[in-house]
Protein backbone atom coordinates (compact mmCIF):
# COMPACT_ATOMS: atom_id res chain seq x y z
CA UNK A 1 0.00 0.00 0.00
CA UNK A 2 1.33 3.43 -0.75
CA UNK A 3 1.04 7.03 0.65
CA UNK A 4 -2.15 7.63 -2.46
CA UNK A 5 -3.80 4.20 -1.37
CA UNK A 6 -3.13 4.42 1.93
CA UNK A 7 -6.23 6.48 3.44
CA UNK A 8 -4.28 9.52 3.96
CA UNK A 9 -4.51 11.16 0.38
CA UNK A 10 -4.79 15.24 1.39
CA UNK A 11 -3.15 13.93 5.20
CA UNK A 12 -0.98 17.36 5.95
CA UNK A 13 0.90 15.07 8.59
CA UNK A 14 2.49 12.95 5.62
CA UNK A 15 4.32 16.08 4.12
CA UNK A 16 5.94 16.91 7.72
CA UNK A 17 7.05 13.57 8.14
CA UNK A 18 8.64 13.05 4.79
CA UNK A 19 9.86 16.10 5.20
CA UNK A 20 11.79 15.37 8.23
CA UNK A 21 13.84 12.38 6.79
CA UNK A 22 17.03 13.34 6.18
CA UNK A 23 18.58 11.66 2.63
CA UNK A 24 21.80 11.08 3.10
CA UNK A 25 23.31 9.88 -0.42
CA UNK A 26 26.32 7.07 -0.77
CA UNK A 27 25.07 5.50 2.60
CA UNK A 28 26.42 2.96 4.36
CA UNK A 29 27.74 2.05 0.63
CA UNK A 30 28.48 3.71 -2.75
CA UNK A 31 24.98 3.67 -4.48
CA UNK A 32 22.63 3.92 -1.44
CA UNK A 33 20.37 7.08 -0.94
CA UNK A 34 19.97 6.40 2.90
CA UNK A 35 16.63 7.75 4.57
CA UNK A 36 17.31 8.91 7.96
CA UNK A 37 14.61 9.01 10.47
CA UNK A 38 16.88 10.07 13.04
CA UNK A 39 15.68 13.51 12.04
CA UNK A 40 11.88 12.75 12.26
CA UNK A 41 12.80 11.45 15.70
CA UNK A 42 14.39 15.22 17.03
CA UNK A 43 10.76 16.80 16.11
CA UNK A 44 8.00 15.83 18.65
CA UNK A 45 4.94 17.06 16.39
CA UNK A 46 6.52 14.71 13.30
CA UNK A 47 7.10 11.99 15.81
CA UNK A 48 3.67 11.89 17.26
CA UNK A 49 2.29 12.52 14.11
CA UNK A 50 3.81 9.09 12.95
CA UNK A 51 2.91 7.10 15.97
CA UNK A 52 -0.52 8.25 15.83
CA UNK A 53 -1.20 7.22 12.61
CA UNK A 54 -0.45 4.25 13.02
CA UNK A 55 -2.34 3.85 16.62
CA UNK A 56 -5.36 5.02 14.45
CA UNK A 57 -4.44 2.62 11.53
CA UNK A 58 -4.24 -1.06 14.48
CA UNK A 59 -6.41 0.80 17.52
CA UNK A 60 -9.51 -1.25 16.60
CA UNK A 61 -7.79 -4.59 14.94
CA UNK A 62 -8.13 -6.95 18.11
CA UNK A 63 -4.08 -7.03 17.64
CA UNK A 64 -2.62 -8.46 20.33
CA UNK A 65 1.48 -8.24 19.46
CA UNK A 66 3.44 -5.30 17.74
CA UNK A 67 6.63 -6.66 16.95
CA UNK A 68 9.39 -4.64 16.14
CA UNK A 69 12.56 -4.77 14.11
CA UNK A 70 15.86 -4.29 15.21
CA UNK A 71 17.25 -1.49 15.29
CA UNK A 72 14.54 1.67 13.18
CA UNK A 73 11.69 -0.79 14.27
CA UNK A 74 12.17 -0.10 18.14
CA UNK A 75 11.67 3.91 17.25
CA UNK A 76 8.26 3.46 16.64
CA UNK A 77 6.91 0.05 17.56
CA UNK A 78 6.50 0.26 21.36
CA UNK A 79 5.01 3.70 21.21
CA UNK A 80 1.85 2.11 19.60
CA UNK A 81 2.06 -1.32 21.12
CA UNK A 82 1.43 0.65 24.67
CA UNK A 83 -1.30 3.41 23.01
CA UNK A 84 -3.49 -0.07 21.44
CA UNK A 85 -2.96 -2.27 24.91
CA UNK A 86 -0.82 -5.01 22.81
CA UNK A 87 2.09 -6.27 23.69
CA UNK A 88 5.52 -4.98 22.22
CA UNK A 89 7.76 -7.93 20.98
CA UNK A 90 11.66 -6.89 19.53
CA UNK A 91 13.06 -9.06 16.61
CA UNK A 92 16.43 -8.84 16.99
CA UNK A 93 19.98 -9.09 15.15
CA UNK A 94 21.86 -12.40 16.12
CA UNK A 95 23.29 -13.42 19.25
CA UNK A 96 20.99 -10.40 21.33
CA UNK A 97 18.45 -12.40 22.65
CA UNK A 98 19.27 -14.58 26.33
CA UNK A 99 16.85 -17.34 25.82
CA UNK A 100 16.00 -20.01 23.60
CA UNK A 101 15.73 -18.75 20.27
CA UNK A 102 14.40 -19.39 16.67
CA UNK A 103 15.98 -17.25 13.80
CA UNK A 104 15.68 -16.30 9.95
CA UNK A 105 18.44 -15.58 7.59
CA UNK A 106 17.61 -12.55 4.55
CA UNK A 107 19.50 -10.39 1.94
CA UNK A 108 19.74 -6.79 2.54
CA UNK A 109 20.01 -3.95 -0.14
CA UNK A 110 24.18 -3.95 1.54
CA UNK A 111 24.72 -7.29 2.85
CA UNK A 112 23.02 -10.28 4.87
CA UNK A 113 21.45 -10.24 8.04
CA UNK A 114 19.55 -12.66 10.57
CA UNK A 115 16.83 -11.63 12.68
CA UNK A 116 16.00 -13.98 15.61
CA UNK A 117 13.00 -13.94 18.57
CA UNK A 118 12.29 -15.45 22.07
CA UNK A 119 10.41 -19.01 21.84
CA UNK A 120 6.95 -17.85 24.31
CA UNK A 121 7.20 -14.48 23.40
CA UNK A 122 4.22 -15.13 21.17
CA UNK A 123 1.64 -17.48 21.30
CA UNK A 124 -0.89 -19.28 18.83
CA UNK A 125 -3.68 -16.98 18.75
CA UNK A 126 -1.87 -13.85 18.80
CA UNK A 127 -2.41 -11.43 16.22
CA UNK A 128 0.30 -9.46 15.18
CA UNK A 129 1.55 -6.11 13.06
CA UNK A 130 5.31 -6.14 12.56
CA UNK A 131 6.67 -2.26 12.57
CA UNK A 132 9.74 -0.35 11.08
CA UNK A 133 11.08 2.64 9.77
CA UNK A 134 11.39 1.17 6.25
CA UNK A 135 10.97 -0.95 3.49
CA UNK A 136 13.13 -1.39 0.59
CA UNK A 137 13.81 -5.07 -1.29
CA UNK A 138 11.00 -6.42 1.75
CA UNK A 139 13.84 -9.28 2.88
CA UNK A 140 13.80 -8.25 6.69
CA UNK A 141 10.07 -8.31 6.97
CA UNK A 142 9.74 -11.03 5.39
CA UNK A 143 11.98 -12.78 7.81
CA UNK A 144 9.78 -11.14 10.38
CA UNK A 145 6.49 -12.33 9.58
CA UNK A 146 7.98 -15.94 9.02
CA UNK A 147 9.57 -16.03 12.51
CA UNK A 148 5.31 -14.92 14.00
CA UNK A 149 4.43 -17.44 11.86
CA UNK A 150 6.36 -20.10 13.02
CA UNK A 151 5.69 -19.10 16.61
CA UNK A 152 1.59 -19.61 15.86
CA UNK A 153 0.44 -16.04 15.39
CA UNK A 154 -1.28 -14.42 12.39
CA UNK A 155 0.18 -11.28 10.94
CA UNK A 156 -2.39 -9.33 10.25
CA UNK A 157 -0.05 -6.40 8.29
CA UNK A 158 3.35 -4.99 7.92
CA UNK A 159 3.34 -0.88 9.07
CA UNK A 160 6.62 1.20 7.67
CA UNK A 161 7.16 4.57 7.79
CA UNK A 162 9.14 4.63 4.50
CA UNK A 163 8.32 2.43 0.94
CA UNK A 164 10.44 2.18 -2.13
CA UNK A 165 7.32 2.52 -4.95
CA UNK A 166 8.58 -0.83 -6.54
CA UNK A 167 7.81 -2.75 -3.45
CA UNK A 168 9.26 -5.86 -4.87
CA UNK A 169 8.87 -7.06 -1.19
CA UNK A 170 4.67 -7.41 -1.76
CA UNK A 171 5.50 -10.53 -3.53
CA UNK A 172 8.10 -11.56 -0.78
CA UNK A 173 5.54 -10.63 2.23
CA UNK A 174 3.85 -13.63 1.46
CA UNK A 175 0.88 -11.55 0.82
CA UNK A 176 0.68 -9.31 3.79
CA UNK A 177 -0.81 -5.83 3.24
CA UNK A 178 1.90 -3.05 3.82
CA UNK A 179 0.69 0.20 5.23
CA UNK A 180 3.33 2.62 4.32
CA UNK A 181 2.96 6.33 5.77
CA UNK A 182 5.31 8.04 2.76
CA UNK A 183 7.86 6.95 -0.17
CA UNK A 184 11.57 7.41 0.04
CA UNK A 185 12.98 11.01 -0.69
CA UNK A 186 15.31 12.11 -3.24
CA UNK A 187 18.26 14.65 -2.52
CA UNK A 188 16.08 17.38 -4.47
CA UNK A 189 13.50 16.90 -2.21
CA UNK A 190 15.80 18.01 0.72
O1 LIG B 1 13.34 -4.09 2.97
P1 LIG B 1 14.77 -4.43 3.21
O2 LIG B 1 15.59 -4.45 1.96
O3 LIG B 1 14.91 -5.73 3.96
O4 LIG B 1 15.44 -3.30 4.10
C1 LIG B 1 14.80 -2.68 5.17
C2 LIG B 1 15.59 -2.81 6.46
O5 LIG B 1 16.87 -2.18 6.35
C3 LIG B 1 17.05 -1.29 7.44
O6 LIG B 1 17.62 -1.90 8.55
P2 LIG B 1 19.14 -2.35 8.64
O7 LIG B 1 19.22 -3.80 8.29
O8 LIG B 1 20.00 -1.42 7.88
O9 LIG B 1 19.45 -2.32 10.19
P3 LIG B 1 19.43 -1.19 11.34
O10 LIG B 1 17.98 -0.81 11.58
O11 LIG B 1 19.99 -1.94 12.48
O12 LIG B 1 20.25 -0.02 10.89
C4 LIG B 1 15.66 -0.84 7.76
O13 LIG B 1 15.57 -0.31 9.07
C5 LIG B 1 14.87 -2.10 7.58
O14 LIG B 1 14.85 -2.92 8.75
N1 LIG C 1 17.79 3.47 1.46
C1 LIG C 1 17.71 3.09 2.74
N2 LIG C 1 17.71 4.03 3.73
C2 LIG C 1 17.62 3.66 5.02
N3 LIG C 1 17.55 2.40 5.43
C3 LIG C 1 17.55 1.44 4.48
N4 LIG C 1 17.45 0.11 4.56
C4 LIG C 1 17.51 -0.40 3.33
N5 LIG C 1 17.61 0.57 2.40
C5 LIG C 1 17.63 1.74 3.11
Amino acid sequence: MFAAENGLKGDPRLQGISQAIRVVPDFPKPGIMFQDITTLLLNHKVFKDTVDIFVDRYKDMDISVVAGIEARGFMFGPSVALAIGAKFVPLRKPGKLPGKIISESYELEYGKDCLEIHVGAVQQGDKAVVIDDLVATGGTLSAAIKLLERMGAEVIECGCVIGVPEVKGQIRLKGKPLYILVEPRELEDC
